[in-house]
């Protein structure tokens, strides 16, 4: 019997490991290969704890292009911050395919942040038309900061504008993230004629308004308060102009069947996206990327992080990886 005990790695491990250039074509290729029937994904379990403000979700998933098995654990407490932790924290367990043996803990939370951003930055590349020179963020929190530093390496947009309910947290964020980027005290001039908007916020309320979108402007929603789609105002989901892409169909019946029920029609996966041209998903003037959050998307991210970090210790060690 193996007597090798499963790897650590943290937080500050993991976030050392963590490149753009490889978590965006892993989790673009895990969005495709969900939409192919290639992954194994239930929906998430998720346990709401209404008096603490918070929810814990269990999220399986294997990839069978990846080999990659595992499922991350993650919790979601609002009230954290003014506690000094973030709101989201997660952890994977990664196993060995072949055998389901554990072969590493990683800590989530980082991962959680970076692959969600990856995400939008892939439903951004296949559902958006058209130039992106403004991206407007609403919400400066983690979501807010990591998608702001992937869209700035990805694409090529001139400004970045960020509008915060506390907007200190706005401010801050701008100095972090240079000239590029001015914050807005109002949500409306944030919003008007941006290409590319995200959403990344607890609000209860919608903090977007139809009236204030350009036409063919692209929205990732990231947000999960109390459920998942309270930032856009209900006109956007019913306006015949609008087009719904979400990650995963299945989870979205589930997740999103309050607005399903209210007749908005979802078009299907980014990962169908993916198969059509440009005029074929863009067949209306706003598309909307709903992101649920995948765990194929963890575990594909867990096995760069893994592969990573097997190539470090090689390369300390002097020895080929394999
Ligand atoms: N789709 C996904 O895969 C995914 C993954 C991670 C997080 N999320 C969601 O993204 C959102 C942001 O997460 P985070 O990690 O950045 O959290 P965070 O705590 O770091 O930031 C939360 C942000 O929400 C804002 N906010 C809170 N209550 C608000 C209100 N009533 N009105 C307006 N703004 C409000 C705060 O000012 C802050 O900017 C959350 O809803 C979270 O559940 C989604
Ligand atoms: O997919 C995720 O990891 C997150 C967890 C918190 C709630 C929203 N989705």
């Amino acid at each position: 019997m193996s007597s090798q005990q499963p790897l650590f790695l943290s937080d500050e491990t993991v976030k050392s490991l963590l490149k753009w250039e490889t978590l965006i074509p892993a989790v673009e290729g895990a969005m495709r290969d969900l939409s192919k029937k290639d992954v194994l994904q239930p929906p998430r379990l998720i346990l709401p704890i209404p008096s603490k403000n918070g929810a814990l979700l269990a999220m399986p998933a294997f990839s069978k292009s990846e080999s990659a098995l595992g499922c991350k654990i993650v919790t979601s407490f609002q009230n954290n911050q003014e506690k000094g932790l973030p709101s989201i924290m997660g952890t994977i367990l990664f196993m060995d395919s072949d055998t389901g043996k554990l072969k590493v803990i990683m800590e989530g939370t980082e991962i959680t942040a970076w692959r969600t951003a990856a995400a939008s930055v892939v439903a951004t590349k296949h559902l958006h038309v058209g130039e992106k020179k403004v991206l407007a963020i609403l919400g400066a929190g983690t979501q807010g900061r990591i998608h702001a530093l992937a869209m700035r390496h990805y694409f090529n947009f001139h400004e970045v504008r960020i509008w915060n309910r506390t907007e200190s947290r706005a401010k801050a964020l701008c100095s972090e993230l240079g000239s590029w980027a001015t914050h807005y005290s109002n949500k409306e001039r944030c919003v008007r004629d941006a290409d590319v908007i995200v959403t990344a916020t607890y609000s209860p309320t919608p903090i977007v308004r139809l009236s204030w979108l350009k036409p063919g402007a692209h929205i990732n929603a990231i947000g999960f308060g109390v459920k998942h789609h309270n930032e856009l105002e209900d006109e956007i989901y019913k306006s015949e102009s609008t087009v719904v892409w979400v990650d995963h169909m299945e989870a979205a019946q589930k997740e999103l069947a309050e607005l399903i029920n209210n007749g908005v029609r979802m078009r299907g996966e980014v990962g169908q996206a993916m198969t059509l041209t440009h005029a074929q998903t863009q067949s209306s003037n706003i598309t909307v990327f709903h992101s649920l959050g995948m765990a194929v998307e963890d575990v594909v991210a867990a096995k760069v992080v893994f592969e990573a970090h097997k190539e470090k210790i090689d390369a300390a060690n002097n020895r080929p990886s394999n």
